[in-house]
C-alpha cells in the first residue's frame, strides 16, 4: 500500500450527510469551555497588539523622511511632516536633522520590536495556560463521568487527547500570532497604501493572491493528514495502553512483533502526516520571499525610469523594501496560524470531545458528608440491562434487605450477575427498574454521592499506588493529611499491621520495585485497611480473597471477622466455605435469586440439591 492510500484508508470517511464541523465553530465550542477569567485575559490581548501596529506604522513613517534626508538633502524640507519635526527641534539644515532623525528611527524601530516581543511572550503565555485549562478540565470532567462510561471506554483515548493537548497549546500560540499578525498587516498595508497607492495595492495583490492559492492547493490535503494524525495518534496510545496490560502474555506469547509493527504503523502514519503539514505551513515562505524579491527589483526597475532617477525612487523604494520585510513575515504567520489549524483540527475535535462531556449536578462541588446507614439497606425488585447490549436483564427483579451490622454474603456461577449487584450497591450503575433502599429512602442522583462516600470497596486484587505504605492505605488523601493514628488503627484491625511494623521504613516504607514486596493476602489486607481508614459503614468485598491459597485466605477472612458490627459487609465469593463468616447467604444464577438463606441452611440446600 503506498503512503497515498494508507493516508486513505485511515482517514474517517465522512458519516450521513452531516456536514464535517469547521475550525470556528471548533474555536467556538473550545471558547464556551474556558474560564471567565482567561476568556477576560483573551479579550485583553488586542491592547498591546495594537500597540505594536502602532509601533510598526511609525517605523516605517520615520523611514520615509530618513531616507529622503539622505537621498537628497536638499528637498527634505519640501516634505510637510519633515518641516514640522525640524520647526520642532530648532533646526534649518538637513544635516542638522540627520541625527535626530537616526535616533527617532532607532527609537520607533526598536520600541516595535520590544512590543513584537511582548506580544509574543504574551500569546505564548497565554496558549499554554488555555492547554492547562483544558487538560485539567478534560482529566476533571473524565473523573466525574459516571462508572457505566468508564467500563465501556477505552482508557488509552484519554490518554490520547491529554497528550493531544500539547499540540493543540502550539496550535493556540499559533492562532494568537495569526491574529496579532492581521491585526499589525493591516497597519503595516494601510501605511504603504498612503504612501504610495498603485505600488503598495499591487505589492499587496500579488502577495495575499500567492497565499490565498496556496491556501486553496493546501487546505484538503491539511484536513486529511489532521485526521490521519489524530486517528492513529489514539490507535497508537491503545497499542502501547494493551501491550503493557498484557504484558504477561506479551512476553508468553512472544507475540513483541506484532505489537511492534501494529505500534510502527500509527507512528509511521503521525509522522508522515505531521512532516507533510509541516512543509506545507513552512515552505510558501520560501517562494513567497523569492517573489516579494523579485517584485521588489521590478518596482526598482520602474522607478528609477522615472525623472529625477535612483536618488528620486530611493526614499520610496527604502519604505517599501521596509514594509515588505515587515509584510512577508506577518503574512506567512497568518498563513502559518491557519495552516496549523487546519492540520490540528481533527485533534482539536478529539479534545472537544472530552471537553463537551456532560457532568453531573454536583460537579466542582464539595463532596457531601457521608450518608449515615442507622438500620438497613434494601433492594426492591431491582433489574438492571446493560445499555448498549440485547438489552437482557443481568440482574432480574431481585429483592433483599440487609441490616446494619449484618455480613452479607453473595454465591453464584460466572455471569450470574454478581458484580453488577454490587455495582447497583455501591451506587456506580443505577437499576433500570426497581429501587434500592437506604433506611427505607430510595437511593437516587441527589443521594448517591452521599452514599458512595460511606462505601469502601476490596476488589479482587487492590490497586496500589507507587508510594509509601502509609499513602496507600489513606488512598487519595495528601502526604500532609494523613492521619497516622488512623492508618496505625486500620493496619491493626486488618491485621497488617505488625507486619508492617516489622519492616524496614515501617509505614513510611515504599511499596513497589524497591520497596516492600507484598503477598496477595497482605496486598488484599492494605485494601481491607484501606477500607477502615476511610470509616466506611458499608465494606463491599468483591471476591476479596479469590486468588488466594486456602490458608492465606482463611488469615484475612480472620481480619474480616474481627471488624466491628458498625460495618455493614457484603461479599461475594466462589467457595461457599468463604462465606462462613455471613448471617445470609444469597444465591444468583441468570441475575435471579435461587436461593436465600443462612449459611448453614445454604449448605444444606445444597448437599440436597440434584446434581445437574
Ligand atoms: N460493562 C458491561 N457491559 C455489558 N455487559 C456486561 C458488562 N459487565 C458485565 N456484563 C455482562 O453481565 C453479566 C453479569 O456479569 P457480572 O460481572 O455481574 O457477573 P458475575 O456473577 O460477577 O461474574 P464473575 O463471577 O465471572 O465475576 C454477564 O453476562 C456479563 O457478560
Amino acid at each position: 500500500m503506498n503512503e497515498a492510500d494508507m493516508i486513505e484508508s485511515l482517514a474517517p470517511k465522512p458519516k450521513g450527510v452531516e456536514p464535517p464541523e469547521t475550525v470556528l465553530s471548533s474555536l467556538r465550542r473550545l471558547w464556551a469551555r474556558l474560564p471567565r477569567r482567561r476568556r477576560i485575559h483573551v479579550a485583553l490581548v488586542p491592547i498591546p497588539i495594537l500597540l505594536a501596529a502602532l509601533a510598526e506604522t511609525a517605523s516605517l513613517g520615520v523611514m520615509l523622511p530618513f531616507l529622503a534626508v539622505l537621498a537628497a538633502p536638499e528637498r527634505v524640507f519640501s516634505i510637510p511632516a519633515v518641516q514640522g519635526f525640524a520647526n520642532m527641534l530648532g533646526v534649518s539644515t538637513p544635516q542638522e536633522l540627520l541625527g535626530p532623525l537616526t535616533i527617532a528611527f532607532a527609537v520607533v524601530v526598536m520600541g516595535s520590536a520590544a512590543l513584537r516581543m511582548l506580544v509574543a511572550w504574551g500569546n505564548s503565555r497565554l496558549a499554554y495556560a488555555i492547554g492547562e485549562d483544558i487538560a485539567m478540565e478534560v482529566f476533571n470532567r473524565t473523573l466525574h463521568q459516571p462508572y457505566s462510561l468508564h467500563a465501556q471506554r477505552n482508557s488509552a483515548s484519554v490518554l490520547s487527547a491529554l497528550v493531544k493537548i500539547k499540540a493543540t497549546s502550539l496550535t493556540l500560540v499559533n492562532t494568537l500570532a495569526m491574529v496579532s499578525s492581521t491585526m499589525i498587516a493591516t497597519f503595516i498595508i494601510v501605511s504603504l497604501l498612503i504612501i504610495n497607492l498603485k505600488v503598495a495595492l499591487g505589492c499587496f495583490f500579488v502577495l495575499a493572491g500567492m497565499y490565498s492559492v496556496i491556501m486553496l492547493i493546501t487546505r484538503r490535503r491539511l484536513s486529511a493528514n489532521s485526521r490521519v494524525a489524530a486517528k492513529a495518534h489514539t490507535r497508537g496510545m491503545q497499542t502501547v495502553s494493551e501491550a503493557l496490560g498484557g504484558i504477561r502474555d506479551v512476553l508468553l506469547d512472544g507475540n513483541q512483533a506484532y505489537f511492534y509493527r501494529e505500534y510502527h504503523r500509527s507512528v509511521h502514519a503521525v509522522a508522515r502526516a505531521q512532516s507533510n503539514s509541516y512543509f506545507v505551513s513552512y515552505s510558501p515562505r520560501y517562494a513567497i520571499e523569492g517573489l516579494g524579491m523579485t517584485i521588489f527589483v521590478l518596482v526598482a526597475y520602474t522607478l528609477t525610469g522615472q525623472s529625477g532617477g535612483f536618488a528620486a525612487a530611493l526614499p520610496l523604494l527604502g519604505t517599501f523594501a521596509l514594509g515588505a520585510q515587515r509584510l512577508l513575515p506577518v503574512l506567512q504567520l497568518i498563513y502559518l496560524g491557519w495552516a496549523n489549524l487546519r492540520a490540528n483540527q481533527a485533534t482539536l475535535q478529539d479534545i472537544l470531545v472530552f471537553l463537551d462531556q456532560t457532568v453531573g449536578a454536583d460537579f466542582g462541588k464539595v463532596p457531601p458528608e457521608p450518608l449515615r446507614m442507622e438500620r438497613s439497606v434494601a433492594f426492591d425488585k431491582v433489574s438492571f440491562s446493560y445499555a448498549g447490549t440485547d438489552q437482557a436483564k443481568v440482574v432480574d427483579g431481585i429483592s433483599f434487605t440487609a441490616a446494619k451490622g449484618q455480613r452479607i454474603g453473595f454465591l453464584g456461577s460466572t455471569g450470574s450477575g454478581k458484580s453488577t449487584t454490587f455495582d447497583l450497591l455501591m451506587g456506580l450503575l443505577t437499576p433500570t427498574e426497581g429501587a434500592i433502599l437506604v433506611d427505607g429512602v430510595p437511593l437516587t442522583d441527589a443521594n448517591r454521592l452521599a452514599w458512595q462516600r460511606g462505601i469502601a470497596h476490596v476488589p479482587q486484587t487492590i490497586y496500589l499506588s507507587d508510594s509509601t505504605i502509609a499513602a496507600n492505605i489513606a488512598f487519595g488523601v495528601p502526604a500532609k493529611k494523613i492521619d497516622m493514628d488512623r492508618v496505625r488503627d486500620a493496619a491493626r484491625k486488618a491485621q497488617i499491621a505488625e507486619f508492617i511494623e516489622s519492616h524496614p521504613g515501617g509505614y513510611d516504607a515504599p511499596i513497589g520495585e524497591r520497596g516492600v514486596r507484598l503477598s496477595g493476602g497482605q496486598r488484599q489486607r492494605i485494601g481491607i485497611a484501606r477500607a477502615l481508614y476511610k470509616e466506611a459503614q458499608v465494606l463491599v468485598l468483591d471476591e476479596a480473597t479469590s486468588a488466594l491459597d486456602n490458608s492465606t485466605e482463611e488469615s484475612v477472612m480472620e481480619a474480616i471477622r474481627g471488624l466491628g458490627t458498625e460495618l455493614t459487609i457484603f461479599m461475594i465469593a466462589h467457595r461457599l466455605t468463604t462465606l462462613s463468616v455471613c448471617d445470609t447467604v444469597i444465591e444468583l444464577d441468570h441475575g435471579k435469586i435461587t436461593a436465600i438463606g443462612s449459611y448453614d441452611e445454604i449448605v444444606q440446600q445444597r448437599l440436597h440439591r440434584p446434581a445437574a
